[in-house]
């Protein structure tokens, strides 16, 4: 075909001439003239003319923009500056929070304190047209609302997922931000809503800010920052350790946030809560004094004593008040070693509070978690492997005493963090880490008091909600004895003054409730109950002191949120059905025991008789002596001694004396 043939077409030649018939008019033409001006009408073609000028517009704008890029290179000149920000890092959060437009809980708060911000992420987000949608959830606080109407519920959650670069402006200045992170992995979700970009080595997000004023990069962290504090002042925010997903640097996967709890919702001996709140305090606002004197500025406390006393939640209620953010770890999680404590603790910021639960796992066991151990490991020998005992230590905590020391000696040196570790055991610990400098202050918990069990009714059933009633009799004056009747609307008459406590202590003596019928049993009961003050002392006199603990009693009194009255009528019923159930567990554990012994006995007889040792009895299957009595740490002989006389009250420690929390003391040891 010829070009003529092409040519024609691409003009619009009317005459739509056939290949061959092109052939032929070629053929009959001057030739090379014809030839030229029709290339010259091509060039005149509105289509190929628009596109060479494109090209050649194109060419211009990549070589301009190559030579832009070669002198900047050439001569370091910075026109913008980028951050980085990688999951894991409390800094991450606070970007997060930033970008994402505040949803469920404090919207208002946000609009109210913080239009600007509140603008720039409406403008950030409201271009996602892809969006993840999942039910609300506790660990998903933020997410873009699916409707303008504050009033629908927030049952489902539209979680941006885009990944493309987003340009926004920011005070004037034109800032990039931009995500990395495995798209495919959807299951995953960050707290905030990042839904689907949280792969093997997490995610991270980059903002770029064309300036270069530095000043201005640092403006934008801190309003994050600021606007992280200001939206979670109702919060303590938690910081979790997770499994290493997120590569080795990013220890503080999981973030959680909980309410505030107030320091007065703690029920504790009196002065107990108070003093440690000012002992932190005091530690936060004293570093030069620890610069000057030399001494590293780091405090650590130790709360122990039974399950369910109020050790976590102490921690939590203080943090809440001193505006901590917590950075909680479990020594037995199983990917917990030393160089992840390390990790850990180093990424934790200034004022951060580390908190370890249950330290007493990277310490030797108990006798009888002991002698578990040693019957598994008969099994193991002998080939047969059973499931441990329900609740049995058989995993040790992978972290070694003297790794764990060095990680708490080490803990914020010069950064100001406070340290706290609890523990159900204190029997356990070594005293290597109880001295002072590690532990500097030891405060005992103990199963609930009649005091304690008094305040827990009264934070229950408080009187603004409960009005007390007003007594009445109800029948002629004549007609003794007189039957009280309790009402609760405003009294007609003048109240007739009558033994509430007397009343109070009927309600506990009356018939066991039937729990047939418990809605109209429980009304007449409320309804001629006595004052809650009468109640609470009938409830507290029930409570036998230091048998069960504050959570005990507060699983009892959930049971009867609304009724008073029932709660006191049903404790004796509540204690007597909880000794037996303790009695039964006991009792088991007693034939467990004894099964165990005799199993050990018959594996220790067919391994080879009582004569060989552990180490020979299971055929060289390793039996270390564990993390505390493996590591060789000098122990002084007061320390020794601290740690044998640890948990009993009034123990003298280091020449402080000792005293429980329900004293109302705390031991303090560099006091
Ligand atoms: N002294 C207390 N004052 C107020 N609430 C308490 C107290 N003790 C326990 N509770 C309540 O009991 C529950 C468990 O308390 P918490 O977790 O603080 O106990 P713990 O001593 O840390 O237990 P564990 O040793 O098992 O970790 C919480 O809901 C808490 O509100």
């Amino acid at each position: 075909m010829s070009l003529s043939y092409y040519l024609n077409k691409i003009r619009g030649s009317s005459t739509e001439a056939t290949p061959t018939q092109a052939h032929g008019h070629v053929a009959s033409s001057v030739g090379l003239r014809s030839d030229f001006s029709t290339i010259l009408g091509f060039l005149h073609n509105s289509y190929v003319g628009s596109s060479l000028k494109l090209l050649v517009l194109g060419s211009i704008v990549e070589t301009g923009r190559r030579l832009f890029r070669w002198l900047i290179d050439r001569f370091g000149i910075q026109y913008c500056t980028t951050i980085r920000f990688s999951q894991g890092d409390p800094a991450y959060e606070w970007i997060v929070l930033f970008l994402v437009r505040l949803f469920v809980l404090f919207a208002n708060t946000t609009v109210a304190t913080n239009s600007l911000v509140l603008q720039t992420q409406e403008n950030v987000w409201r271009r996602s047209r892809e969006f993840t949608v999942s039910a609300s959830n506790s660990r998903r606080k933020w997410a873009v609302r699916a409707a303008s109407d504050a009033t629908v519920k927030a049952n489902a959650e539209y979680v941006p997922t885009y990944q493309q670069p987003q340009l926004f402006r920011w005070r004037g200045y034109w800032v990039e931000i931009k995500r990395t992170g495995n798209v495919n992995n959807v299951d995953s979700v960050s707290p905030y809503g990042f839904a689907g970009h949280y792969p093997g080595h997490g995610s991270s997000i980059y903002i770029t800010i064309y300036t270069l004023d530095m000043n201005v990069l640092s403006e934008l962290v801190e309003e994050a920052r600021l606007r992280y504090l200001e939206v979670n002042r109702p919060n303590v925010v938690i910081y979790l350790t997770d499994s290493p997903q997120f590569g080795p640097s990013q220890v503080w996967a999981t973030v959680k946030h909980k309410m505030r709890r107030p320091l007065n919702s703690i029920i504790l001996p009196e002065g107990v809560v108070d003093s440690l709140v000012a002992d932190a305090q005091e530690f936060l606002s004293t570093e030069n004094w620890y610069i000057e004197a030399g001494i590293p500025h780091r405090r650590g406390y130790l709360l122990y004593g039974p399950p369910g006393t109020g050790k976590t939640s102490t921690i939590y209620a203080l943090a809440g008040a001193l505006n901590l953010e917590i950075y909680s770890l479990s020594l037995a999680s199983n990917f917990v070693d030393d160089s992840y404590l390390q990790r850990a603790a180093s990424a934790i910021p200034k004022h951060g509070l580390f908190l370890i639960e249950d330290i007493d796992c990277a310490f030797p066991p108990r006798e009888d978690d002991e002698d578990e151990e040693e019957l598994i490991a008969l099994q193991m020998a002998g080939g047969r492997r059973r499931a441990p005992r329900h609740g049995a230590r058989t995993t040790r905590s992978m972290v070694t005493l003297s790794g764990l020391l060095n990680v708490i000696d080490g803990v914020g040196s010069e950064e100001g963090k406070l340290f706290f570790a609890t523990t159900n055991h204190i029997d356990r610990l070594d005293g290597a880490l109880l001295r002072p400098g590690r532990i500097d202050r030891r405060v005992q918990y103990e199963l609930a008091t009649p005091p304690q069990a008094h305040a827990l009714f009264n934070r229950f059933f408080p009187t603004a909600r409960f009005p007390d009633p007003v007594l009445i009799p109800t029948v002629e004056p004549i007609f003794v004895p007189i039957q009280p009747v309790i009402i609760s609307t405003a009294a007609p008459t003048a109240p007739v003054e009558l033994d509430a406590e007397k009343i109070s202590q009927q309600v506990l003596d009356g018939p066991p409730l039937l729990t047939a019928v418990p809605a109209l049993e429980d009304a007449s009961l409320e309804a001629t109950r006595p004052p809650i003050a009468a109640l609470a002392d009938t409830f507290a006199a029930a409570v036998p002191s230091g048998e069960f603990s504050t959570a005990e009693l507060q699983g009892y009194l959930q049971g009867h949120k609304t009724r008073p009255a029932a709660a006191v009528r049903g404790v004796r019923a509540w204690v007597a059905s909880v000794r037996a159930e303790r009695a039964e567990s006991e009792r088991r554990k007693e034939e467990r025991r004894a099964k165990t012994e005799q199993r050990k006995a018959t594996l220790a007889a067919a391994a080879g008789g009582p004569g060989l040792g552990l180490q020979g009895r299971t055929g060289g299957l390793p039996v270390e002596p564990l993390s505390a009595a493996a590591v060789p740490v000098p122990v002084a002989a007061d320390e020794a001694s601290a740690a044998s006389v640890n948990g009993v009250k009034g123990a003298h420690v280091n020449g402080n004396v000792e005293k429980s929390a329900s004293n109302g003391v705390v031991n303090n040891n560099t006091e």
